[in-house]
């Protein structure tokens, strides 16, 4: 099934458009979790390892009901080494176990042949021996397109041959987004623009039966207006749209991203999901807390899009 298929089911499954990003920070995650990892494995990154397991273990259990997909961002792993990608792998692992789709946020890419190579590691399989599986292989990919079509092109092909899907950074959340993203390129049309044009047209080739394509975009919910012009220039991609919650968007700030029929975007929360804990209107118990704070989410998202668009859940 091609990726945005099961991405609508998993959506209506849950009835949700959320996605829980899985960005551990060792200094946030709770201290008896740290200090039992340290007791058994010393002051030791594997101590590392397991605590950041036992905590995305934790989250995963408490979300699992309510979302369709999550996403780890890989720079919160492998700054710990090997001892970090286990986590990372192992996390990934245990997502899927639970029924999530999982989105690798790693932004890659590079030229043609490179490409490949992490196209292969993220989205298919090393091509080492017959049958070996690569533990990195997730469902999604979100993927930096500063290098052009062939840097493209190996994404495209393992989300055409693999069932798996991409999101290539068009608008991002950050404040400094501008400084490349709204140059003008020809016509006046802003670079931004031109990339949405070329994602719609990479697309063309892997819609579902939903009517949407595995080559889906990143659109920052901080970009409301550039939104809705996104929403028309790419009518058949998934929007990947971080900046809900901690970076100050909120669900009003995200209906752009949708279009009528109420599907088209998964919002992601990180910090304000899994680190609800720490504020008081939750529990202090972090897997309590970030089951409520996707149980508010999801109603704070569903009655914004019941309110603006033709179908929502
Ligand atoms: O690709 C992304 O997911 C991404 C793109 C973007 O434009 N802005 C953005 O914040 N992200 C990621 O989305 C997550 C946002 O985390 P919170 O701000 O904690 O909700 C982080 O993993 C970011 O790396």
């Amino acid at each position: 099934m091609n990726f945005a298929d099961k991405l609508i089911k998993a959506v209506n499954q849950k009835e949700s458009h959320a996605c829980v990003g899985l960005d551990p920070r060792w200094g946030r995650i709770p201290e008896e979790i740290r200090n039992k990892a340290i007791a058994e494995q010393g002051e030791t990154l594997v101590a590392v390892a397991e605590a950041i397991i036992e905590f995305n273990q934790g989250i995963i259990d408490a979300v699992a009901q309510y979302v369709p997909v999550v996403k780890p961002q890989i720079a919160f792993y492998e700054q710990y080494g090997h001892q970090g990608i286990r986590a990372f792998e192992e996390t990934v692992a245990y997502a899927q176990e639970k029924g999530l789709l999982v989105i690798s946020d790693a932004k890659r890419n590079d030229i043609g042949s490179t490409a490949k190579a992490y196209a292969d590691g993220h989205l298919g399989t090393a091509n080492v021996l017959e049958g070996l599986t690569v533990d990195l292989n997730t469902d999604a990919l979100t993927i930096t397109p500063y290098l052009g079509c062939d840097g493209i092109k190996p994404f495209v092909n393992n989300c055409q041959k693999n069932d798996k899907g991409i999101f290539i950074l068009v608008k991002t959340s950050n404040s400094s987004a501008h400084e490349l993203q709204d140059i003008k390129a020809e016509d006046d049309e802003l670079v931004f623009e031109k990339l949405a044009d070329l994602v719609d047209e990479w697309g063309t080739e892997v819609v579902g039966e939903k009517g949407y394509s595995s080559i889906g975009a990143v659109v920052g919910a901080t970009y409301p207006e550039e939104a809705e012009k996104l929403r028309n220039l790419m009518p058949h991609s998934y929007f990947l749209v971080p900046g809900y919650g901690a970076q100050g968007g909120g669900a009003e700030d995200v209906v752009p991203c949708f279009n009528e029929d109420g599907y088209g975007a998964v919002v992601n929360s990180s910090r304000g999901i899994i680190f609800a804990y720490e504020k008081e209107e939750y529990s202090a118990d972090y897997k309590k807390a970030a089951q409520q704070a996707v149980i508010n989410m999801n109603q704070d998202i569903n009655t914004a899009l019941k309110k603006y668009k033709k179908f929502a859940f």
